[in-house]
């Protein structure tokens, strides 16, 4: 058993997270609020470490009300994390997900942060088996906030269950991180398949809804 994922970026209507210059304000506040609003709903939500050294995000429900925060995941898998990064902070519990190739020095001052680490995989964090283990601590389920790498691999997996996107009018060209990198799939065939379920305007831009065909 695992939990339900739902993927969520903002991006450029070509495909980009960032521009080539590293400016990734791609959501309006309109958008943003939905984004906030849909963290205050899951359980917990993920990130890529590319993502925490880049953005230093808070990953909290900040610009809404609400009474909770959801657990922090980010997947690291030699412990690049540094041991101030706001994502650690005492705002909402956080989980990071890292290897067998972790310094266990490292391991122990996050410990002693109040970090729950999970080893899970040799090279890189293997993300089925980190599911299993998330769903087995009660978390049902995740907002994934990317980056590209990441969420490359958790739809390779099989992971993802539902796509939210907000794209905003802007195009960026170049070559930047966009909303699903990694080595990419060979084939039409080989694709992620996805139906769509809703559309609607939100500020300047659009969220498109999906479902993931399994
Ligand atoms: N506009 C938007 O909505 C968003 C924009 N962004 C932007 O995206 C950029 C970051 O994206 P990106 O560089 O792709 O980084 P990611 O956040 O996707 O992190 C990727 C890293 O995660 C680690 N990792 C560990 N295990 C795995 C695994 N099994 N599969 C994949 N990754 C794994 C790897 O590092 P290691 O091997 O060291 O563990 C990998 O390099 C930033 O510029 C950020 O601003 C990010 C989110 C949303
Ligand atoms: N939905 C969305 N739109 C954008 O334009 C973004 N740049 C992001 N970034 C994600 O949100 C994180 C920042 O979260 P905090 O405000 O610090 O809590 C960032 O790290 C990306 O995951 N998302």
């Amino acid at each position: 058993m695992k939990p339900y994922v739902i993927s969520n970026v903002g991006m450029s209507l070509d495909g980009k997270l960032v521009t080539v210059g590293g400016d990734s304000r791609i959501s309006c506040e309109e958008d943003l609020i939905r984004v906030h609003k849909l963290r205050a709903k899951v359980d917990a939500i993920m990130v890529g470490i590319g993502t925490v050294l880049k953005d230093d995000p808070r990953l909290t429900v900040h610009k809404i009300k609400s009474e909770k925060n959801p657990i922090r995941i980010v997947v690291d898998s030699s412990l690049r994390i540094p041991l101030n990064a706001r994502v650690l902070n005492k705002e909402a519990k956080t989980i990071i997900a890292t290897t067998e190739k972790a310094n266990k020095e490292k391991i122990k001052a996050l410990e002693n942060l109040g970090v729950e680490v999970i080893v899970c995989g040799k090279e890189r964090v293997d993300l089925k088996k980190l599911m299993e283990i998330l769903y087995e601590k009660g978390i049902r389920s995740i907002l994934l906030e990317g980056g590209g790498t990441l969420n490359w691999s958790m739809f390779k997996e099989g992971l993802v269950d539902e796509v939210s996107v907000y794209i905003a009018p802007m195009i960026f060209g170049g070559k930047s991180v966009s909303y699903v990198d990694g080595e990419g799939f060979k084939s039409v065939d080989e694709a992620v398949k996805l139906k769509l379920k809703n559309f609607y305007k939100l500020g300047e831009g659009i969220v498109l809804e999906f479902d993931v065909i399994k």
